[in-house]
């Protein structure tokens, strides 16, 4: 049978390369710093590293504003520097992907900068420009009530332009008009030319938004109302999406014949993880689409294997629960997620993949949500990590951990405004002070949701800097607890690191956890998430539960029987299920 592409085993692992390691000491992650973090990722099994974005940028976004695509950030390194480190990781099994931002660029972006130096010359079309109200100097209304998801109008007024740029994020950030051929031959010869110096695929920022209704019209008030960006409608899931997502992948991310061979393809890596000769180069790098709004439907069109568009997609729907947003102060419920997964996974065909995700830079931890303020209590947090990565790692899909995950990394206790760096919840604290609000319950509405959380240093080791730097951290944590680092668990085999690595080396042994057939137990249940994954072959079948709350249950009855192998509470799998407690185990054979 054709092996499956690689992807769909994978183990990705996610870099925040701003908070990951510093090498230098200026206090800001960089590329030497990854390179220098390579086997411990190596170590935990992974398969592919997706460093969030290393351009050249001004940081109005952390980077998502990208100045030039074939430079390197200064505080990040240098382009040397990254072929070290594509040379490191393909050098230790582990394929690369990066960030490709291209929904919008910088307005530091060269392009932005002729397009407004003249607006009706070759680079004013790469862009959304409008003029303003004949006559007035741009006073008048924005072309449409389209909202930035950073706040205020979506639209910016270029007085040495005389017009109107459209920017959905940050007012530096500006939309990239995807109707001109030029722009759509840009970027698959960005692509082309990284995957020339060895990168083995891109994660596609917000890329379902680069199709926009022609004519850009107004948004309709009552959607606006309810999903509080007025105007998505008109470009979440625009009218040329499907063919533009074709194209780039066929003339951007298809090897041709004449391609040169890349510096370094991945070496690759047995079923026991014992490393081989170097692969051959992907025929096709992978397609990681970041689909903010999409739901199952829509996922299975932007990414079924038949339609040659993306090979994967992050459907956002499983972060927060029914009825909530991502800056709710809630307990998130487990019981939630198993039926967005059942319901997911039944829905799937065989043509289609899902990526499996709970954590990211763009969102506070997952830990802290399903614990609230218990998340500072050890056993529970690592338990229910412990709990999080048997989900994420032995239902069927592609796992993608997040930077810290493997550490049981939680929220943080953000004390102050000035203690939060990143733009969305600068503005936000910004809109709600002018709003007069009172500058603590500022502070409060704005912490559960803040991607700040997510943006914190990565603990390495005890101390106040946590092994990251030796300098002044650009981002402070605000966590102080102990045994939640990668020296003090790296050590300890009853570790949340121990159960990360232990349960991807199980996962890379065994077929029926990664290619095998999945069938669900007690569905219902809320407490209880408990399946069978069958062998493709004529190896093992695996049974799988955890414990989805944090009280003692029972465990449920008629189960087949089965071996305990990896555990979060001893292998025993008795007549209780203590809080969180999860269990891998080898189904037996009858008779
Ligand atoms: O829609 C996105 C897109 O995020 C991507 O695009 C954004 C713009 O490039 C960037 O800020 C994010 O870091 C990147 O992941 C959100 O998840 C985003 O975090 C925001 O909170 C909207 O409310």
């Amino acid at each position: 049978a054709a092996q499956p592409p690689w992807w769909r085993r994978a183990v990705f692992y996610q870099v925040y390369p701003r908070s990951f390691a510093d090498s230098d000491g200026d206090g800001v992650g960089d590329l030497r710093g990854v390179t220098s973090r390579l086997d411990h990722l190596a170590d935990l099994g992974v398969d592919c590293v997706w460093l969030s974005p290393i351009f050249d940028s001004p940081n109005e976004d952390m980077g998502y504003d990208v100045r030039d695509y074939r430079a390197v950030m200064s505080e990040m390194g240098t382009l040397a520097d990254l072929d070290d480190l594509i040379a490191g990781a393909h050098e230790r099994g582990m394929r690369i992907i990066l960030d490709l931002v291209v929904n919008h660029t910088s307005a530091e972006h060269a392009w932005f900068r002729a397009a407004v130096a003249d607006p009706d010359g070759p680079y004013g079309d790469y862009y959304h420009l409008q003029p303003g109200v004949p006559g007035e100097d741009g006073s008048g209304p924005p072309p449409n009530n389209w909202a930035s998801f950073f706040g205020g109008s979506a639209w910016r007024w270029l007085p040495e332009a005389k017009r109107w740029a459209l920017h959905l994020f940050a007012p530096g950030q500006m939309d990239l008009n995807w109707e001109n051929p030029r722009v759509r031959a840009e970027v698959a010869e960005i692509v082309r030319w990284w995957r020339a110096r060895g990168i083995d695929g891109f994660r596609l920022d917000v890329i379902n938004y680069i199709s926009k209704r022609p004519g850009l019209p107004d948004g309709n008030e009552a959607i606006g109302a309810l999903m509080g960006f007025p105007g998505i409608e008109h470009y979440f899931f625009g009218p040329r999406l499907h063919e533009y997502l074709r194209e780039l992948r066929a003339t951007g991310f298809t090897r041709t014949a004449q391609d040169p061979r890349p510096p370094s393809t991945v070496r690759s890596r047995g079923a026991d993880g014992t490393l081989g000769v170097p692969e051959p180069p992907d025929p096709v790098g992978v397609l990681v689409g970041e689909t903010p709004g999409v739901g199952v439907e829509m996922s299975r069109l932007l990414s079924g294997a038949r339609r040659r568009e993306l090979d994967l997609v992050f459907n956002f729907d499983v972060l927060d629960g029914p009825g909530k947003v991502r800056w709710d102060d809630y307990r998130y419920d487990l019981g939630y997620l198993k039926g967005f997964y059942l319901d997911y996974l039944a829905r799937l065909g065989p043509d289609d993949a899902i990526a499996l995700f709970l954590d990211n830079h763009d969102n506070p931890r997952m830990l802290s949500k399903v614990l609230g303020t218990r998340d500072r209590d050890p056993v529970l947090r690592s338990a229910a990590a412990k709990a999080l990565a048997t989900i994420q790692l032995t239902l069927p899909g592609t796992p993608f951990l997040f930077q810290g995950q493997e550490i049981a990394a939680i929220n943080q206790d953000f004390a102050a405004a000035a203690e939060l760096k990143d733009v969305e919840s600068v503005n936000r604290l910004a809109e709600l002070r002018a709003d007069g609000v009172a500058h603590e319950d500022a502070l409060a509405r704005v912490r559960p949701g803040a991607r700040d959380h997510a943006r914190v240093p990565m603990r390495w080791e005890p101390g106040p800097t946590t092994g990251f730097s030796t300098g002044t951290p650009w981002q402070v944590g605000r966590e102080d607890s102990v045994g939640f680092t990668v020296a003090e668990q790296g050590a300890d085999p009853g570790s949340v690191l121990s159960f990360h690595r232990d349960l991807i080396r199980l996962r890379r042994a065994e077929p029926a956890l990664t290619d095998g057939g999945f069938r669900a137990l007690l569905p219902r249940s809320r407490e209880y998430f408990g399946w069978v994954r069958t062998a493709p072959g004529d190896g093992d079948d695996w049974l799988v539960e955890v414990n989805l709350t944090d009280r003692t249950i029972k465990r449920p009855r008629g189960l087949p029987a089965a071996t305990g192998v990896l555990g979060s509470h001893g292998l025993a799998r008795g007549p209780r299920m203590a809080p969180y407690e999860c269990v891998v185990a080898r189904v037996l054979i009858a008779g």
